[in-house]
């Protein structure tokens, strides 16, 4: 069995969560376990892995230790020792905290940079892995079984980027490569046709037939990158156009950068009546998600006289779950109309086939699943008072749903939970308070945003877009930098005056930009933060011309429209000096 615990937050990482997730019996005796986060490598995976070791695991690491790299920690679920852990990884660097005694220790889990998806030697003992479009050619939503030893495939169909994406996470997906497991893909039919020989670690893209896409030969790359240092992956293009390699590596880092624009989906399940909607109208106000009720959805296209109308609703009289394809269909279509990438989606998936299918036509995987979990007394109580007259809403539909609920869509939320991606909230408290429990999880989201933020305004800044900062900055910003000569500037006036010196018509490769490395946030509560940085200023197409650390201080707000926004008060900037090289 296998586990996967996926983007452990670092607040959350802690003795109390590492043990209420991983109870010991958990770890030991055998299972194997995934660690997948989207972390820069740091205390929390340092503590999970220590933790993991402790309770008798072996842990793999795999990805990169930058930040937005994915980390995959694996456990084979052998008893770690020295041995194991050396062989595997017998260039890997121990960690050093100056104790000899944590460091002895800390032999057994070495977290190296590294060098495969698999170690060579467990590569002899399993699979090569090859993707080859000759073994996948079938139109029509074709569904391949993969067996141990099989080679992958890959056809690509309109929505390339997503199968490809799909099936590079299959190849990636280490239980199914350690474990010789059997993964299933799916081919969705039509469109360009592809080649893809990749060899760990090294890939041929062949794109030769017509309309060959560039960004989703981009995005296999960056996946690519994502398992393999970028020194280790030989990446060719072949394409009518002779496409060249520097081509793909400029996609990729792109398409990297687009990976994060990704929607952010979190499934929220829980029983009828046990509170999903009142509690998605709460974290919609204060996180700033798209709310998407499948069961909404449903009624509006019945409302709406469409051609499956009446079977829609004679199904939903009946508490029973429509076929997915209808569900996704409407899923998909409100996540594009809304423009938006951060979704919560309610009352979905319902089943394993609502699962799979989602998972399939969108190849999207959900950041969690916010569970709300009540008695069905409670829930059959407040159903019967909700009032909102509808079909559904009396007893005896009530009961079918609830018998629903439990033979079909729990098996769903155990499938999540054997993932660790549950995050279960109990709801027979008052509304107030469930809300307050599910804030934790929601943190890490307002971090971002306050990154998200910092990253806009740094770019506004170096283009001299003046009304991009507006937005980002409070009319009575304070600032300490270089150019005040010691003094506190306040107002806008001397960084507006800055903004209009930078010349947008300069040529291309005269202009300097800048970029932000190794920022990090702390929240202040949850309407304030830090954010801090190193600043590069490079030449646009030359080396870095000066740095400089900064420190912004952002507070939280209600806007007019009645969202939560980021604006800047405080920033602190100096002149950092340069490495000598
Ligand atoms: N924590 C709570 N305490 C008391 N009543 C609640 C609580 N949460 C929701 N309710 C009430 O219970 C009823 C059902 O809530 P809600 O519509 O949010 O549930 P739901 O899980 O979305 O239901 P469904 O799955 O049927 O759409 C509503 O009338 C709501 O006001
Ligand atoms: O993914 C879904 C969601 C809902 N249904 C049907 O709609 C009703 C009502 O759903 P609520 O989430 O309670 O609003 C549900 O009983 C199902 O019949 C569905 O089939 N698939």
């Amino acid at each position: 069995m296998i586990t996967r615990a996926s983007s452990i937050q670092k607040n959350v990482v802690d003795e109390k969560f590492l043990q209420m997730e991983f109870a010991d019996g958990d770890l030991a005796g055998g299972k194997n376990l995934v660690y997948e986060s989207r972390e820069r490598f740091g205390e929390n995976v340092r503590k999970f892995c220590e933790h993991f070791v402790q309770v008798g695991g072996t842990v793999l690491m795999l990805g990169r230790p930058q930040a937005g790299a994915v980390w995959e920690v694996v456990s084979s679920g052998r008893r770690a020792n020295d041995e194991n852990l050396h062989s595997t990884f017998d260039d890997a660097a121990p960690f050093n905290d100056g104790d000899s005694d944590k460091q002895s220790q800390s032999k057994r889990f070495h977290i190296p940079q590294p060098r495969s998806l698999l170690a060579p030697e467990d590569m002899a003992s399993h699979r090569t892995i090859n993707v080859e479009a000759d073994n996948f050619s079938g139109n029509g939503g074709k569904v391949m079984q993969l067996a141990p030893g099989d080679p992958l495939s890959a056809h690509a169909s309109p929505s390339t980027t997503k199968s490809i994406g799909f099936i590079w996470r299959s190849l990636a997906s280490v239980e199914a490569v350690l474990a010789g497991d059997v993964d299933t893909c799916r081919d969705e039919g039509g469109g360009d046709t592809w080649t893809v020989h990749a060899i760990p670690c090294s890939c041929v893209i062949d794109t030769s037939s017509r309309g060959a896409s560039r960004s989703a030969a981009a995005d296999f790359c960056c996946s690519l990158l994502q398992v393999y240092p970028s020194s280790e992956v030989d990446i060719t293009m072949e394409s009518e156009g002779q496409v060249n390699g520097t081509f793909v590596y400029e996609g990729a880092s792109a398409a990297a950068y687009e990976m994060r624009e990704k929607p952010t989906v979190i499934f929220v399940l829980g029983g009828p009546g046990s509170g999903k909607g009142t509690q998605c109208a709460r974290i919609v106000e204060n996180y700033g998600f798209v709310h998407l009720s499948a069961g909404d959805l449903l009624r509006a296209e019945v409302a709406s006289g469409s051609e499956h109308g009446v079977m829609l609703q004679n199904m939903m009289k009946e508490g029973k779950i429509v076929p997915a394809e209808v569900t996704v269909g409407l899923l998909q279509a409100a996540m594009a109309k809304s423009g938006k990438n951060k979704f919560l989606i309610d009352g979905f998936p319902r089943d394993e086939d609502n699962r799979l299918t989602f998972e399939r036509v969108t190849g999207i995987i959900p950041e969690f699943v916010l569970f709300f979990d009540c008695p069905e007394d409670v829930m059959e109580k407040r159903l019967l008072n909700r009032g909102e007259g509808r079909v559904d809403d009396n007893v005896e539909t009530i009961r079918k749903r609830f018998k629903v609920f439990s033979c079909q869509s729990v098996p769903v939320v155990d499938y999540y939970e054997r993932l660790a991606k549950v995050r279960k909230v109990k709801s027979t408290y008052p509304p107030d308070m469930v809300f307050t429990n599910i804030k934790p999880y929601f943190t890490k989201f307002l971090e971002a945003d306050v990154l998200d933020a910092t990253r806009k305004l740094v770019k506004a800044i170096d283009n001299g877009d003046s009304l991009t900062y507006r937005k980002f900055v409070d009319e009575k910003l304070t600032a300490y930098e270089p150019e005040a000569q010691g003094h506190l500037v306040e107002g806008l006036p001397f960084h507006l005056l800055w903004l209009d010196t930078v010349d947008q018509n300069t040529q291309e490769d005269k202009r300097v930009i800048s970029r932000i490395c190794s920022p990090w946030v702390r929240l202040l509560g949850e309407n304030a933060a830090i954010v801090g940085y190193a600043r590069l200023f490079q030449a646009a197409k030359g080396p870095v011309v000066s740095t400089s650390n900064e420190t912004r201080v952002w507070e939280r707000r209600k806007s007019e429209d009645g969202a939560f926004e980021w604006k800047l008060v405080h920033l602190h900037r100096t002149t950092a000096p340069m490495w000598d090289t």
